[in-house]
């Protein structure tokens, strides 16, 4: 099977958390499972990325929950339009990110996202997922995602300064 974001055009493979182009990034990866409808990404933090010894930083699972929203987003939209992601290489941005942090999260064991798409709407797709450290449930974010076109982020999307 490959990852959602192995799919993404090389102009959007650049994000810290998901690009595949970003040697200095997080470069997860997510699999969606077509029989359960859900997405799964799995990554192992390091040990810098600790909050307080032991324990995860919060940014760092925020950021796992951003991108991992944003890919399942990518392929809940492919699958409720019926297309494949090879054919139709969509891509999402987050406009919202929720996160609530149930529990520290240990640091040290392989760490587990479960996506859920709850909503797929025109541009807009609203993903729930859940963080496992081991079996227990540590994180649960909510994010709305919007599909962006060729072009975003090149001109009148960016803002203006020197
Ligand atoms: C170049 C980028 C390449 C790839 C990036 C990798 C992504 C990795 C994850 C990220 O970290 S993304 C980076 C952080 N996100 C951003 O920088 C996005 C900045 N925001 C924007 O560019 C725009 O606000 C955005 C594209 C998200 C939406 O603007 P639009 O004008 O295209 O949306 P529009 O107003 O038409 O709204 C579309 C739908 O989304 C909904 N929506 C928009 N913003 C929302 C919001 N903030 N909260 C809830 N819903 C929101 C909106 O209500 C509407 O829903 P309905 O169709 O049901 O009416």
């Amino acid at each position: 099977m490959k990852a959602i974001q192995l799919y993404y055009p090389p102009e959007w493979a650049h994000c810290y958390g998901c690009g595949y182009l970003n040697a200095q990034g997080l470069r997860i990866e997510t699999y969606w499972h077509p029989e359960r409808g859900e997405s799964e990404t799995r990554f192992t933090p390091k040990p810098h990325h600790t909050a307080i010894p032991g324990f995860v930083y919060g940014g760092l699972l925020a950021s796992l929950v951003d991108c991992h929203s944003t890919a399942t987003a990518a392929a809940a939209k492919a699958a409720a339009e019926g297309v494949s992601l090879e054919e139709a290489p969509l891509r999402f941005v987050t406009a919202s990110l929720k996160v609530d942090f149930l529990k520290p999260t240990p640091l040290g064991p392989e760490l587990r996202l479960v996506g859920r798409p709850k909503e797929v709407k025109g541009r807009k797709v609203v993903v729930e997922t859940e963080l496992y450290a081991e079996e227990t449930l540590t994180v649960r974010g909510e994010a709305v995602l919007v599909q962006i076109g060729e072009g975003f982020g090149r001109s009148e999307d960016a803002p203006a300064g020197g």
